[in-house]
């Protein structure tokens, strides 16, 4: 998407310098830094660090590491170890060993000296395929958008609420859940998006940046306000992300979704979830039980990062010196509490029978797994 007019990616392979180069997160919203990415350690902590974050992004980013690493050695032993040593980096988001397992699976087949170029391509194409998954899950959450729209008086807006920052920075472009919002917003639907803030992260302070810079009304608000918000009308539907999604629909995103769809349930607010087909696990059901939750340092807890008075970044400890801090990353909404997933080939109820008859060719991997 747009950054003061000009278009970005959230990351890019600059061929002059035969090197990846990514928006730095870490910054946002106050700096916009670019950097490059050069070896597999860099590879590695630009992931572990969030330098680049939101599912289908560690995919993308963890695709042009096993392009790295066939370009250093493209024996299958050493494919092998780069995968092992970027697997570790996030347990949670299913993409990144998706990402992974797609590379591996197409360059093991090829001649060693055929895997270099095939392992850029294959990356290349795994970005690109990200854009057109996003925009058509734009145009399928458009749909939903448009029909509230129709019940609204003139000029009135939707009033969407989102969790975390699944937008076109946690993506390769358009996002996940921003999609349908710039959509609906490039259509001429009036909307008005609650930001939640995403504690400890604050990941809604880019999904502010983002809207902010897409003129998109929103207003930032405290991660325990939506339910207040719910209860007073003041939300037309719910539309997060997800890191991993199961076979019949449990859905697994940042931490604190599971109590926003707790809230629209309470309230009838139909709570919908952003879901590109990568970020689907087919070998799991249950996944409360089973999908593994990234605890994450303490620190994230105690301290916050800001723009001080001065214009400067700074953090500061938000807790007494040593009180620990607990920092779970993400969390599981069960499926009876989702209305509809939006996918890129349109929406479906959040169970083994609607996603089985939208990806009838992927529905058995969970058979072979
Ligand atoms: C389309 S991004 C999906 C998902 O990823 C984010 O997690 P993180 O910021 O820790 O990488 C967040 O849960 C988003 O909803």
């Amino acid at each position: 998407m747009k950054v003061n007019g000009t278009h970005y990616r959230s990351l890019w392979w600059d061929d002059d310098k035969a090197a990846l180069q990514i928006i730095d997160q870490r910054w946002l919203p106050h700096e916009f830094r670019i950097q490059q990415v050069d070896t597999l350690q860099d590879f590695a902590d630009a992931i572990v660090e969030m330098r680049v974050r939101g599912a289908p992004l560690i995919g993308a980013t963890a695709a042009y590491g096993m392009a790295l690493a066939a370009k250093i050695d493209p024996s299958n032993a050493h494919l092998d170890t780069a995968w092992e040593f970027l697997d570790k980096t996030r347990p949670t988001a299913i993409n990144l060993r998706w990402a992974l397992n797609r590379c591996r699976a197409h360059l093991l087949p090829l001649p060693e000296a055929d895997r270099p170029a095939a392992a850029l391509k294959l990356a290349h194409e795994i970005s690109d395929e990200d854009v057109g998954i996003n925009h058509s899950i734009g145009q399928n959450g458009l749909e939903i958008i448009r029909k509230i729209a129709a019940g609204k008086k003139d000029g009135e807006p939707v009033r969407i609420l989102t969790h975390c920052n699944a937008g076109w920075i946690a993506t390769v472009d358009w996002g996940t859940a921003t999609s349908p919002m710039y959509q609906a917003h490039d259509a001429g639907i009036p909307i008005h998006v609650w930001v939640d803030e995403t504690r400890p992260r604050n990941q809604g302070a880019l999904t502010s940046w983002e809207l902010g810079s897409h003129g998109i009304p929103h207003t930032y608000i405290t991660d325990n306000a939506g339910g207040h918000l719910m209860q007073h009308g003041l939300v037309d539907m719910v539309i997060v992300g997800t890191d991993r999604t199961t076979r019949r629909g449990d859905v697994c995103n940042k931490i604190g979704t599971y109590l926003k769809a707790l809230a629209a349930k309470a309230n009838n607010v139909p709570f919908y979830v952003a879901l590109p087909s990568p970020t689907i696990d087919w070998t799991v059901d249950d996944g409360v039980a089973e999908i593994p939750i990234e605890e994450r340092q303490e620190r994230e807890v105690t301290h916050i990062q800001g723009l001080t008075d001065d214009g400067k970044i700074g953090v500061v400890q938000v807790t007494p010196v040593g009180t620990p801090g607990g920092n779970p990353a993400f969390d599981v909404t069960p499926n009876h509490l989702v209305t509809g997933l939006i996918t890129e080939r349109g929406v479906c109820e959040a169970s083994a029978e609607g996603l089985a008859a939208l990806f009838p060719d992927l529905s058995g991997i969970a058979k072979s797994a």
